[in-house]
């Protein structure tokens, strides 16, 4: 039996900023910080690059970033109906902590999940971050019976934030805090436990040959530098067809007989001008990221029309971001096709596929 989301939520931070790129060009209008006008007065060291300021970011986000994290695993936790104590793993995706015992085990205690529950750290994946936590707990809820497991992604700027120079600008411009959490589990069905929202039927992480320079990210004294190239978005966009159409390759479903069966036509086809039969959960890493993936892949407009609100309304923040993503798309008005594909892009460069199917 294929692992189920039970529960989807997203958390943004209270703290809302109007985008510093005109909206059209980037995409972006607004987005959420955990950083104040009164905590920058009080920390110069977080926007001067020549001041030490590792040791401020690492105390302010080893209490700020699980605690965000709690913020949407509690709304989680709550939507999926069980109790607490019924969570057997959490899988915690952030790249804003920098110390252990590490943010998931705050997180636990902050939860008050049990003593035994199994935790997982995923550290600077970045972007795609919170695709291969999705990934890893679909492997353990399929494979450890009776598991429910909790995904929490919680990025925050704190870590990288500072005055921008011309090396990271359009890295300035694009990301935002935030939090998502997600639980999930393979059948049999606990007493009270929410019907599934997703089915995630199958998972790939694909990395791009010969691009391990193109985003990074580094821990100096002045905090995470991250770097993005240029050519980001042209790459993810010459190699995400190829990636999807690994995915629902693999991807085997139930068939009615009791037996196991590739998902029917469109996403057994080749996938020429056929993606639009989907639903879409693509992390908005940046408008040119999207506009890329809506040319090769032959897209509607509205089929990306859920990534582009969440980058509208809260920029990229990170590995999170693609939970709003499907925050967004459980929460539309209209009824979603029946099957879906999620694509998340990191550091690697790192492209996370998985084909996700609507119960029915
Ligand atoms: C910055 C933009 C809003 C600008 O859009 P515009 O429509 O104005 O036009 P454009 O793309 O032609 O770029 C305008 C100018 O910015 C420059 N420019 C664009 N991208 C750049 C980059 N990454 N680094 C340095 N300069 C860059 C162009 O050369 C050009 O310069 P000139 O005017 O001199 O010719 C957009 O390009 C953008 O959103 N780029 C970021 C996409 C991206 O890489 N996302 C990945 C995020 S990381 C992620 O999601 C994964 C992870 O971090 O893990």
């Amino acid at each position: 039996m294929h692992a189920c989301m039970h529960a989807c939520f997203s958390n943004e931070q209270l703290n809302c900023t109007y985008s510093v790129l005109p909206g059209e060009k980037s995409g972006i209008e607004r987005r959420h910080f955990h950083l104040t006008e009164e905590t920058l007065a009080a920390h110069p060291e977080l926007f001067d690059r020549e001041l030490p300021s590792l040791d401020t970011r690492v105390d302010m986000t080893a209490d700020a970033v699980p605690k965000l994290a709690q913020c949407a695993a509690a709304k989680a936790i709550a939507e999926w109906g069980r109790p607490t104590a019924d969570i057997t793993h959490l899988v915690f995706s952030t790249y804003s902590a920098c110390q252990a015992p590490t943010a998931d085990l705050r997180l636990a205690t902050l939860l008050g999940l049990r003593p035994t529950v199994s935790r997982t750290m995923l550290s600077l994946h970045g972007c795609y971050g919170g695709g291969r936590a999705l990934s890893l707990a679909k492997e353990l809820a399929e494979n450890n019976r009776g598991a429910r497991v909790l995904v929490a992604c919680s990025e925050m700027t704190l870590v990288c934030f500072g005055a921008p120079d011309g090396g990271n600008i359009v890295g300035h411009a694009l990301f935002g805090d935030g939090a998502g959490a997600v639980v999930i589990g393979a059948g049999p069905f606990l007493d009270g436990e929410r019907r599934p929202i997703f089915e995630m039927v199958s998972a790939t992480q694909t990395t791009i040959p010969r691009t391990e320079h193109a985003l990074g990210m580094r821990v100096s004294g002045g905090g995470v530098d991250f770097h993005l190239a240029i050519q980001v978005p042209t790459l993810v966009g010459q190699n995400v067809e190829q990636c999807l159409l690994d995915a629902f390759r693999s991807a085997i479903v139930d068939d009615d007989d009791g037996g196991a069966a590739p998902p029917p036509s469109p996403c057994s086809g080749n996938g020429n001008g056929r993606w639009n039969d989907l639903f879409w959960a693509v992390h908005p890493g940046g408008r040119p990221i999207l506009d890329n993936i809506n040319k090769v892949l032959m897209l509607e407009p509205e089929k990306l029309a859920a990534s582009r609100h969440v980058l509208r309304e809260y920029g990229n923040m990170s590995g999170a971001t693609i939970v709003f993503v499907l925050d967004e798309l459980r929460r539309g008005r209209s009824p979603l096709p029946e099957w879906g594909a999620l694509l998340a892009f990191g550091p690697g460069i790192t492209i996370e596929a998985m084909v996700l199917r609507c119960p029915r």
